[in-house]
């Protein structure tokens, strides 16, 4: 064996034995020096699944027995390195899938997005990662055309992964009729008046699913936002080009890790266990009234130098405002609500210029 192949080895040996991803990943911030695979069975009912780290951050999971799973499934984190719940919910699902405590009957892809970001606790290195899809990372967005920096090249990876792990779930059944899915987790910078929230992509005109608000609504998410626009982040990649049903979602606000409140994340946490495991999700029937929606209403982009919103730090997010109020000056100009109600979602005047500021949502319904 040559070095790269003894360093796989013990990777492997590593991974066998603790089922930590996370540290694997985090020791590895941009690659690995190899991939890998390996068989687990599940304590309780002995089926098997095949692993396969696919590099760092990348990890599959796909039951040898493929025919009696419908669904292929992408749980992605640390698109943003600093939101930590979604990392260490999902880290948990990982290590009980290795350790063979938790069962999977359906193809599941892990991706945890920027694992240099998470070691210094930031959102991102140098570019926002969940601007860079759907072709982001080669575009010139304001910072010089083409792969220039690490996050556009993962950005890339991310893409080219999913891809493959869609299009394999395709031909390895070829025939049967496959669901595709990916929830993108993240938390908030700011508190949220509506703790947990998603944002429904922009479906170009597909009617909006009441069974996946089902299935948000068990997570314990009941405020959806609907997009009326493509955007350049990871949920909007999958359903654009994969017709995958795909959130991002909002698990409250960001906090370092050991300092999240996890019970707080007990309905996510259970509902993705039953997804992986091929569990009645326990969905309670669709009623409107269960839910708080909203549509994007006002994209605010970031036009000048001289950007600040008009209202504090602790202004919480879904707070609305009286038609007319200023919500913010970008060099001069000022930006207001258009109408009563309106409320603002994910402001942060410390954004590149070009990119968004501030979002505005207005109540709806999908009926
Ligand atoms: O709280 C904030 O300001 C940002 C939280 C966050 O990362 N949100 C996502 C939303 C993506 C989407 O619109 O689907 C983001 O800004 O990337
Ligand atoms: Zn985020």
């Amino acid at each position: 064996m040559n070095k790269l192949q003894v360093v796989v080895q013990e990777q492997q040996q590593a991974l066998q034995s603790t089922g930590d991803f996370l540290a694997l990943t985090r020791a590895n911030e941009w690659s690995l020096a190899g991939r890998f695979s390996f068989q687990v069975q599940h304590q309780a009912s002995n089926s098997q699944t095949n692993v396969t780290v696919l590099d760092t951050g990348l990890i599959t999971f796909e039951p040898v027995e493929l025919q009696t799973s419908n669904k292929d499934i992408v749980l992605s984190s640390a698109v943003h390195g600093n939101e930590t719940a979604p990392i260490e919910i999902c880290a948990e699902l990982i290590k009980k899938l290795i350790l063979g405590e938790l069962a999977c009957t359906e193809r599941v892809l892990f991706i945890i997005g920027n694992p240099a970001s998470i070691n210094i606790s930031e959102r991102f290195i140098e570019e926002n990662m969940n601007r860079l899809f759907s072709g982001g990372h080669s575009a010139d967005q304001g910072q010089g055309a083409g792969l220039i920096n690490k996050e556009r090249h993962r950005a890339l990876l991310l893409e080219n992964t999913v891809r493959d792990f869609f299009e394999q779930g395709q031909s390895l059944l070829s025939g049967t009729e496959r669901e595709r899915c990916h929830y993108d987790l993240h938390t908030a910078i700011r508190a949220s008046k509506n703790d947990k929230f998603a944002v429904y992509p922009f479906r170009h005109g597909k009617a909006w699913k009441k069974s996946q608000l089902q299935f948000m609504y068990a997570c314990g998410v009941s405020t959806i936002l609907l997009s009326h626009s493509p955007t350049t982040t990871f949920s909007y990649f999958s359903s654009n080009e994969f017709n995958a049903d795909a959130f991002t979602v909002e698990l409250g606000k960001v906090m370092p890790f050991g300092e999240n409140d996890m019970t707080k994340f007990e309905q996510v946490k259970e509902t993705l266990t039953r997804l992986i495991s091929g569990q009645d999700l326990l969905l309670k029937d669709y009623d409107e009234n269960d839910f708080s929606i909203y549509e994007i209403y006002q994209t605010i982009n970031r036009q000048g130098e001289n950007f600040a919103l008009n209202f504090s730090d602790n202004v919480e997010n879904f707070t609305d405002f009286p038609k007319g109020t200023v919500l913010a000056v970008d060099d001069g100009n000022e930006i207001k609500t258009d109408k009563d109600g309106e409320a603002i979602i994910f402001p942060n005047a410390n954004v590149a210029i070009g990119q968004r500021a501030l979002l505005t949502v207005i109540p709806t319904s999908i009926e």
